[in-house]
Formats: C-alpha cells, sequence, structure tokens
C-alpha cells in the first residue's frame, strides 16, 4: 500500500522574505504540492513571501476564501459558509496525501497562530503525519520594525483580538501590562476609540504589513478611520523599566 504523504504546516513570517526559517525554506523545496489561503482576485500575502523559491515541477493549489469581508445573503452563515470551506479544502488535500505526495500548506507568520491552517490540521492531523514549522508572527515582526520592546521583567502581554466588542475590548486593554491588538481593518475606529477612553493612545503604536515591501508605520492618529487594512495591528508596549 502507497505510503500517504505527510501534512506540513510552513510558517514563512510576517512578510520581510529573509524572515522565513532555514527549515521552512527546505521543506517547501522538497514539497511535490504547495498549497496556500488567499482572498478573492488577491495574491496571498504568504504566497507572495516564497513565489521567488517555487520550481516548475510544484503543484501548486491556491485555497481562495469564499468570503472575507461581504456580506452574505441570507439563509447563508458566514460559520457555515467557512466550515464548508474548510472541509473541501482539507479533501483537496487528502487526495494527494492519499496518493503519497507531501503537501505544504505555507502560512503568513506562524501556523498556529491565528492562521487558516490550524482548521486544515484540525481536520487532518489525526489522519496523516502532520508537522509544523513555527513561523515569526506578526507581533513580532511589528515590534521590531516599531523598535518596541514589548515586555519587561514580569510584565504580561494581552494578545487581543480587534473583532472584541468596545466594552470587552476596555475591560482586557484596562487589565494589560502590555498589548497587541490584532484585526484591525474595520475594526480600527472602535479600537482607537477604546485606546483613546483608556489614556492608552499615546502609548500605542500601529503599523500596516510590517516587514513587508509596503510596510506603512502611521501615528496613530493621524490613520485614516476607513482605509486601515486587515494585515495591520496596534502595539501598546510595556513600561519601560529602569534596569
Ligand atoms: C472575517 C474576518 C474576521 C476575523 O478576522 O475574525 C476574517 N478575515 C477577514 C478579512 C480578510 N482576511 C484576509 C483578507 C485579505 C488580506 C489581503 O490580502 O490584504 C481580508 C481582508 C479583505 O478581504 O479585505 C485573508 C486572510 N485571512 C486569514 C489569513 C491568514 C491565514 O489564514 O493564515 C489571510 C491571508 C492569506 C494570505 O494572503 O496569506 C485568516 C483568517 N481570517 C479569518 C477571518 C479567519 C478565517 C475565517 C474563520 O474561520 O472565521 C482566520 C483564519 C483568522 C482566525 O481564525 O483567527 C475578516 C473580516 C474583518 C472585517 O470585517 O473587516
Ligand atoms: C489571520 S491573522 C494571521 C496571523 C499570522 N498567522 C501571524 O503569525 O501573525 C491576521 C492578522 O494578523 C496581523 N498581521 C499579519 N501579518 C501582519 C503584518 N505583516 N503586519 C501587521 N499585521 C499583520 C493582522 O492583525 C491581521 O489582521
Amino acid at each position: 500500500m502507497q505510503q500517504p504523504g505527510r501534512l506540513i504546516g510552513l510558517g514563512v513570517g510576517p512578510g520581510d522574505p529573509e524572515l522565513i526559517t532555514v527549515k521552512a525554506l527546505r521543506l517547501l523545496r522538497e514539497s511535490p504540492v504547495v498549497a496556500y489561503f488567499v482572498a478573492k482576485g488577491k495574491k496571498g500575502n504568504a504566497f507572495g513571501i516564497i513565489e521567488g523559491h517555487l520550481q516548475q515541477a510544484q503543484t501548486l493549489l491556491p485555497l481562495v476564501y469564499p468570503v472575507t469581508t461581504e456580506v452574505l445573503p441570507a439563509p447563508l452563515s458566514y460559520e457555515q459558509v467557512i466550515s464548508d470551506f474548510y472541509d473541501s479544502a482539507s479533501e483537496e488535500l487528502a487526495q494527494h496525501l492519499d496518493a503519497g505526495r507531501d503537501v505544504a500548506v505555507i502560512c503568513e507568520g506562524d501556523p498556529f497562530f491565528y492562521g487558516s491552517y490550524m482548521y486544515l490540521h484540525d481536520r487532518l492531523a489525526e489522519r496523516y503525519q502532520a508537522e509544523v514549522v513555527p513561523g515569526v508572527c506578526s507581533m513580532l515582526g511589528g515590534a521590531s520594525v516599531l523598535g518596541a520592546p514589548l515586555v519587561y521583567r514580569n510584565q504580561s502581554l494581552s494578545v487581543l483580538s480587534g473583532v472584541l466588542p468596545h466594552e470587552e475590548l476596555k475591560r482586557r486593554l484596562a487589565d494589560a501590562d502590555a498589548a497587541v491588538v490584532m484585526k484591525l481593518g474595520r475594526n480600527f475606529p472602535k479600537v482607537r476609540q477604546v485606546l483613546e477612553e483608556l489614556g492608552l493612545a499615546r502609548r500605542a503604536l500601529y503599523v500596516e504589513r510590517a516587514t513587508m515591501a509596503n510596510q506603512k508605520i502611521v501615528p496613530l492618529d493621524d490613520v485614516e478611520p476607513m482605509s486601515s487594512p486587515y494585515f495591520s495591528l496596534i502595539i501598546v508596549p510595556g513600561e519601560r523599566w529602569q534596569g
């Protein structure tokens, strides 16, 4: 019987192509099938990071999100559409794995840090051998380009989703020594408002597409509310410790 292929979750870092690990690069080059998530009509951030390393013989498997920001007509629900999408993407991968081919799923940043790969992993890792290669995640790429040490001594770091409702975000930020707020995009105006209400806006730093060629660092006050892209984050660094 044919030995099944390996499922490989491959972190490729936050954007700068030099921030990929030696191991990820080796496994990328060795994988006959390379899968990647991508929004409709876009090139894919993860794909853009590694495309220069691809060889002709490799099979490319774009996994195109059926929806990211679009409003769905009733009776479709976002959760159902997304869950069906992960089911069918998993089956597509399973066909290659059953045929003995390794599949590398390339992931922007780290695969297990808010990565879509997790949903494939949850569906497939019990059936196939799975290997995950960590990547430099966006908040660490962000801290480095912002020149912002994150946490000193005994401080704790809160990683928050900008999708949280106003009051919950406020409660969690009020308690945090240091924080990273992910998933800005349309959530940006709410997040900035919360930071202002807590008196944290002056400490907060904002970056779009950290470490990518089109990276943009803008003072929080100057960000156009509706122009913040999904690939942006805010860091509230821990108070400097006079060590
Ligand atoms: C709905 C929404 C809300 C939310 O974030 O919760 C959401 N994505 C939104 C927008 C959006 N997503 C993307 C773009 C194009 C970006 C561009 O190309 O510039 C845009 C913006 C646009 O389309 O304009 C692409 C994308 N998405 C993910 C990755 C990375 C990866 O998968 O690794 C990549 C890059 C792939 C690549 O290119 O490499 C991953 C995730 N995105 C999810 C949800 C989760 C999956 C669904 C689920 O299961 O719920 C998951 C897994 C995160 C998770 O589960 O935490 C939010 C609407 C917010 C709003 O309303 O404004
Ligand atoms: C679906 S999560 C993917 C996170 C990724 N797996 C990681 O390890 O960072 C997408 C969110 O990560 C953040 N993000 C990812 N890459 C980024 C980058 N290069 N610059 C700024 N934010 C980024 C944004 O907050 C975005 O909404």
